[in-house]
């Protein structure tokens, strides 16, 4: 079942009042099935962020046509807009961006108390995301009191904990250190695996990606190419460098 289509997505920024058109998108096209884990990586300027904050519904296509759910959050009034985005998506973002004056616990349930679901109910679903992420211990600390990994698995379970059709990750990994990288990824996996979750991350980083089940690649606003991975991680890593050495950009010197 697919979750997300978007179709022959294009967006030009500019051209107003004499100012230089630039076609971030173009002509891009992407399907996420249901329970599937997705990264889309390109080199800097590509159209990474565009593409992004479309599928996101806070930014709209000059042309081209998005379906998430079979819904077009396009042909929504904006309040509409904001409760579909709301319900629907969840989001994690590299530099966390939880509330500092209130503790973990409060941050993740956030999503929950804002559609005023049951105090029993929201109790027990945060100690299940609690629990998945590793965070019992902390759930009553203040983001700045805590390690960048574990604000970020706050993050994680504060973007599922509503049970969103599909997860937008932004750079999850870009504020990290590897070890701290491999937990917030082996967690996405576990989620993924173990509950489901549809993801779909925008990576720059190769090890995160080699989490992903395929990668999609951009290259000025186009697609570029897609690989799949088999059996082996490691196998697929290696892939993901050759392909990244194709893909040129800041990409040149990788491999
Ligand atoms: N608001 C804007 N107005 C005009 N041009 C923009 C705007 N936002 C992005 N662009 C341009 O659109 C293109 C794609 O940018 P985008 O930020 O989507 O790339 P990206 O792949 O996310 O890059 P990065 O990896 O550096 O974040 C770039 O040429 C960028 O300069």
């Amino acid at each position: 079942m697919s979750v997300l289509k978007a179709e022959n997505i294009t967006k030009i920024y500019g051209g107003k009042k004499g100012a230089l058109k630039v076609k971030a998108l173009d002509n891009f096209s992407i399907n996420i099935e249901s329970g599937e884990f997705v990264g889309v990586m390109g080199p800097s300027g590509s159209g990474k962020t565009t593409l992004l904050n479309i599928l996101a519904t806070i930014d709209t296509p000059s042309s081209g046509e998005l379906y998430i759910n079979d819904t077009n959050p396009m042909k929504l009034d904006e309040k509409h807009t904001a409760l579909f985005r709301r319900r629907t998506l969840g989001f994690i973002f590299q530099d966390y961006n939880l509330l500092d004056t209130l503790s973990l616990k409060e941050n993740i349930i956030l999503p929950l108390a804002l559609e005023k679901v049951d105090p029993k109910i929201i109790e027990d679903k945060v100690n299940d995301m609690a629990e998945i992420l590793n965070i019992k211990d902390i759930l009553n600390k203040k983001p700045y009191e805590v390690s960048g990994g574990q604000q970020q698995r706050a993050a994680i379970a504060r973007a599922l904990i509503h049970n969103p059709s599909i997860i937008l990750a932004d750079e999850p990994t870009g504020n990290l250190d590897s070890k701290a990288s491999n937990e917030v990824m082996e967690s996405l996996k576990s989620l993924n695996e173990e509950r489901k979750a549809t993801i779909m991350m925008v990576t720059h980083d190769p090890f995160a990606a080699s989490f992903c089940h395929r990668i999609v690649m951009i290259k000025d606003g186009k697609f570029f190419l897609e690989i799949v991975k088999g059996s082996n991680r490691h196998a697929f890593f290696k892939e993901i460098l050759d392909s990244l050495s194709l893909l040129g950009g800041n990409y040149n010197d990788i491999a």
